[in-house]
């Protein structure tokens, strides 16, 4: 599904990022888009969210960084491509961040591997509504929002030499073989899975119980809900 009213495209989306409301000022269009579908819900709006989103492109923040967007493909768990385009963008704490676990990744011969960043809301909603609730542990309700509408989570692997580093499972593998508790996977794995989580960790992300790949910045509260589409996004 796109919906993108086209008079929202530049001059809303820009002017409501350049003032850090992007939630608030894009639940009417949402709800509208949403209305024509099917079951209609507002984009969510957090009043404690007072950080203005300074959106970074992480293509260009880092160069060492490497990319899969898988949603902007059809291999991923939609089976659909999702995103118009392959960015992954994010606040710029993150991505400070980020550069610090790419070094300590590159300091043992890996490198880091970068899935999904900003997600707009809509597509968390889509993601959501498709899903069969008894797999909905692994997506965000679209009532309270994704982390990654934020701009503040990450979905991420590590590479070797450009080679993908095996992991417990797939990635948006939707079963228990995700979880962090999951010890039945290749020791290797497991030992690839916690070597990422103690860099991540050490530089400020808290990584998600069922989901061995997501990892949210700790300060995520501070941003707003954002549902401005991937090219639309005035990253720096
Ligand atoms: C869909 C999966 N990659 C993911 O990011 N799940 C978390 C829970 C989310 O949707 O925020
Ligand atoms: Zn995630």
């Amino acid at each position: 599904m796109h919906c993108y009213p086209a008079a929202a495209k530049i001059g809303l989306t820009r002017r409501a990022m350049l003032r850090g409301i992007g939630g608030a000022a894009l639940t009417g269009l949402v709800a509208g888009c949403a209305g024509r579908g099917g079951a209609s819900l507002a984009m969510p709006v957090d009043p404690a969210a007072t950080a203005r989103p300074d959106l970074v492109d992480l293509a260009r923040f880092d160069p060492r960084l490497r990319f899969d967007i898988r949603y902007a493909t059809p291999a991923n768990f939609m089976g659909r491509v999702l995103y118009p385009l392959p960015r992954a963008v994010a606040q710029r704490p993150v991505a400070e961040a980020l550069v610090r676990v790419q070094t300590h990744a590159e300091a043992a011969g890996y490198g880091l591997l970068i899935f999904d960043a900003y997600r707009p809301w809509r597509i968390t909603k889509m993601m959501w509504d498709e899903t069969p609730p008894d797999k909905r542990e692994f997506v965000a309700d679209p009532a309270s929002g994704s982390r990654h509408n934020r701009g503040c989570s990450l979905d991420l692997s590590l590479h070797r030499d450009g080679a993908e580093v095996a992991m417990p499972s797939p990635y948006d593998d939707f079963t228990p073989a995700a979880y962090r508790s999951n010890t039945a996977a290749p020791p290797e794995a497991l030992a690839a899975s916690r070597m990422l989580e103690g860099w991540m960790v050490a530089e400020g992300f808290v990584p998600l119980a069922n989901e061995w790949w997501h990892y949210d910045w700790a300060d995520w509260r501070l941003y707003p809900i954002m549902d401005v589409p991937l090219e639309d996004v005035t990253a720096g």
